[in-house]
């Protein structure tokens, strides 16, 4: 089985998918940020980096697909390759940060690789507002990650926003986590593994 946790930048994905990989005995895939090689020139320059940037994230996504479809095993997996294509990638293009050349090129190996990517069995939508982003970004502490501004977050909620609405591909959990605290409360852990379970009933 193949569950995703999806969500904006801080809304607590890969605090959710250690819990939960913990919790269920899950093997966990996690997103390539500390070992990245262009996450923090990224940041510095966007213009600059944001294709190299797409196209390593999107090596690194395929080669979890490829994980996930080989191993046999219950994963859950921290992110998925359709956000950089409809999210990160789409809205680097709409704000000029990536040129419709390069945008192009990249939406070309993203629509081969796609036919090779199997939906999850579930996927989890973590939402949550941009005030409440910018706090968990802050408290995450990422040095590099203090450059991100308001509009950017923004305009990748509106995305999210879209490409859940839009979302057919498989079973949707949408989650708003602005009033829970799953790391500090039981019983708000307790709540979203209800919820999970309930959705899951029939596929475990
Ligand atoms: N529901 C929550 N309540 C309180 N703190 C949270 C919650 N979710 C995440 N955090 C904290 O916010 C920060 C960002 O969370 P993280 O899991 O790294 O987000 P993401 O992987 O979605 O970018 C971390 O410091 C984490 O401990
Ligand atoms: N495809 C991507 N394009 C740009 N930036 C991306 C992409 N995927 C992830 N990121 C960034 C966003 C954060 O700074 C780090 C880690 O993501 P997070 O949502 O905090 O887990 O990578």
């Amino acid at each position: 089985m193949h569950i995703a946790v999806t969500g904006n930048i801080g809304a607590g994905k890969t605090t959710l998918t250690t819990m939960l990989s913990k919790h269920y005995g899950w093997d966990a895939q996690f997103e390539d940020v500390d070992h990245n090689p262009y996450l923090e020139d990224f940041y510095a320059d966007m213009s600059k980096w944001s294709f190299a940037l797409q196209v390593y994230f999107l090596g690194s996504r395929f080669r979890q697909v490829k994980e996930i479809r080989e191993s046999g095993k219950n994963i859950i997996q921290d992110r998925t390759i359709y956000e950089d294509a409809h999210i990160f990638a789409e809205n680097l293009n709409d704000m000029k940060l990536l040129s419709d050349r390069d945008f192009n090129n990249y939406a070309s190996v993203f629509n081969l690789m796609k036919s090779f990517v199997s939906a999850p069995d579930l996927l989890i939508y973590l939402k949550s507002d941009v005030p409440n982003l910018v706090k968990k970004i802050y408290k995450r502490g990422r040095e590099y990650e203090a450059s991100i501004s308001i509009e950017y977050l923004s305009k990748l909620n509106q995305k999210y926003e879209k490409w859940i609405a839009e979302y057919t591909e498989g079973k949707l959990l949408v989650i708003e986590v602005d009033d829970l605290d799953f790391v500090e409360k039981p019983e708000d852990f307790g709540f979203i593994l209800e919820k999970i379970e309930a959705e899951l009933n029939g596929l475990f």
